[in-house]
């Protein structure tokens, strides 16, 4: 998995047209969507998740508290992003560990929004620009090789 993380003023974003045949369902409150001052996460899955996605999540989940907690932010903004790496996870496998990640930062007390999955999204971003703002993160299983 590689994660972008943000520390923004906001993020929204506008669905557009579908980029997948079986984009995830969504209704029409989820065509668009804001959070403010918001850890923003672009996160693409990656196929070598697929060994142990509970476990990939489990790590995400790490980190993201960990920025989180330096940059105090309470809320965080899930993106799914198809651009941070070149071997993709399955969309199936892809949507099940971003939902599983969105439950457990809700568990841990966090407000947080998913942004649609399977879709092409305009978005604006107004990333607070101080020195912890802009980190990225790569999470692979145990005894995965880090690409
Ligand atoms: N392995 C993966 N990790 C994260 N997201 C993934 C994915 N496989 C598919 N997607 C989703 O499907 C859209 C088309 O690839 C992706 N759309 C995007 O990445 C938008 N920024 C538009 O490009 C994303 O929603």
């Amino acid at each position: 998995m590689r994660m972008l993380l943000i520390h923004s003023d906001y993020l929204e974003y506008e669905v557009k047209d579908r980029a997948l045949k079986n984009p995830e369902p969504i209704s029409e409150e989820q065509k668009k969507g804001r959070l403010d001052e918001v850890l923003a996460v672009f996160i693409s899955v990656e196929k070598v998740d697929e060994t142990n996605p509970e476990e990939v999540v489990e790590k995400a989940l790490t980190e993201i508290k960990d920025v989180a907690g330096q940059v105090k932010a309470n809320r965080v903004f899930v993106y799914p992003f198809a651009h941070l790496s070149s071997e993709l996870a399955k969309p199936d496998v892809a949507l099940d560990v971003l939902r599983k990640l969105e439950e457990r930062l809700r568990d841990e007390g966090f407000e947080v929004k998913r942004a649609p999955f399977g879709y092409y999204k305009a978005f604006k971003l107004s990333c607070k620009g101080h020195p912890l703002a802009e980190l990225s993160r790569t999470i692979v299983p145990t005894g995965e090789v880090k690409a």
